[in-house]
């Protein structure tokens, strides 16, 4: 897939941008505090509804104004869309083919993207949390089942926490009504778990390679998934899956109403990234944890492939300049004639462009974006 026409009105400092981007590769330059992560963040919020970078939308609205318009064209192979995106300081509201859609569910997946910046080394270095929040995000994109269990999960979740509570307090005590909670979550549970299991598969096989190709070292990366139920195996089933939740559950049932919460599941879930067999979150160079982390956004790409035959846009927010010339060289050509992929630097120079044929160049200043003539290679 790719996205050739792009409108963006009110989003920060983009008060009006209207362009059609090239199919293959399009390279932003610009100084500092430009626009150009602004640009990545506008397509990635057309793609998903969200920001990579704040969970607050209001943010997005340029100072002064009411709203935020975000609009675009994309191309697949079998159907092409318009979507839309409204963002007021109420709320948003999506379109697809100028139909509004009640729910956001029913507008993701129109268009998959796949962002990676220089915070992403957190998914390798940072907390649990984070490693969460990526699955939840990216398998969402692309299995609106997963989407949907995620989101009950969080509401089942939260009723649970706040009736332990209350249990823990004395302010309630029926312990039935309890049961009906937990079977209620470790259904949701199986179906989260199972999903994690087939996507990280997956995922592990196609980031091995990616980390081979991009480091030319001899290392092999291994990705695991670790549920926080620790005797759930892969071949388990999703009843399998279910009825060890719920046996969990009982296990630690005092527990759970001395402490007030929900101990186990996948709010608890953890992902293990290990180069040789050594833990890469402990022991890994900062090097190899950004390989890692480039490898596993190029997984995705081969995911969303697998699992929806488009390629989904790659957006990389300033990441050419902290790679070698080897891994950038190595990037380029693991993407060349797959993705469409948006590139935004400060500078054209040391960059090994080379791979990438005929790019559009663009300049971002002040939030205005302009094509830039001269060429690349010379
Ligand atoms: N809601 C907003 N309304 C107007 N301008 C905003 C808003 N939010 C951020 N900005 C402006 O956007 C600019 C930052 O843009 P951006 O983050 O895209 O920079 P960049 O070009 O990626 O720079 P760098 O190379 O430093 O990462 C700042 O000047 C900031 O004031």
């Amino acid at each position: 897939m790719y996205l050739d026409h792009f409108v963006a009105q009110n989003y920060r400092n983009l008060k009006n941008i209207d362009i059609n981007f090239d199919p293959n590769v399009n390279i932003f330059i610009g100084k500092n505090a430009q626009g150009k992560t602004n640009l990545l963040e506008a397509i990635y919020f057309l793609a998903l509804t969200r920001s990579h970078r704040t969970s607050s939308d209001k943010e997005l609205i340029a100072f002064g104004k009411d709203y935020a318009n975000l609009m675009g064209h994309v191309h697949k192979s079998q159907v092409n869309s318009d979507l839309r995106v409204l963002i007021t300081k109420k709320g948003k509201k999506v379109w697809v083919n100028r139909v509004e859609q009640a729910k956001v569910s029913k507008y993701i997946g129109q268009l998959n993207a796949i962002l990676f910046s220089p915070e992403d080394l957190e998914l390798i270095k940072g907390a649990p949390a984070l490693r969460r929040r990526f699955m939840d995000q990216e398998f969402g994109q692309i299995n609106p089942e997963y989407l949907y269990f995620a989101s009950k999960y969080r509401q089942v979740l939260f009723q649970r926490n706040n009736y332990l509570k209350q249990l823990a307090k004395g302010e309630a005590h029926d312990l039935v009504f309890l049961d009906v909670l937990s079977d209620q979550l470790a259904g949701i549970a199986a179906e989260i778990v199972v999903r994690r299991f087939k996507f990280l598969n997956y995922l592990s096989r196609f980031a091995s390679d990616a980390y081979t190709h991009i480091s030319s070292a001899d290392e092999v990366l291994t990705v695991t998934y670790h549920p926080s139920v620790v005797d759930i195996k892969a071949t388990d089933s999703t009843e399998d899956i279910y009825h060890k939740v719920l046996a969990n559950y009982k296990r630690s049932k005092n527990n759970e109403i001395r402490k007030g919460t929900t101990l186990s599941g996948p709010h608890r879930d953890d992902i293990e990234f290990k180069l040789d067999g050594k833990d890469a979150h402990l022991y890994g160079s900062q090097g190899q944890q950004r390989t890692i982390a480039l490898s596993i956004k190029l997984a995705e790409i081969q995911l969303v492939h697998q699992l929806t035959d488009e390629y989904p846009l790659l957006l990389l927010d300033d990441v050419m300049s902290e790679l070698d010339h080897s891994r950038q060289s190595a990037l380029l050509n693991y993407i060349h004639g797959k993705t469409q992929t948006f590139i935004t630097t400060t500078d054209l120079e040391g960059i090994s462009w080379e791979i990438i044929k005929q790019p559009k160049i663009y300049r971002i200043q002040s939030g205005k974006i302009s094509l830039e003539k001269g060429e690349l290679n010379g």
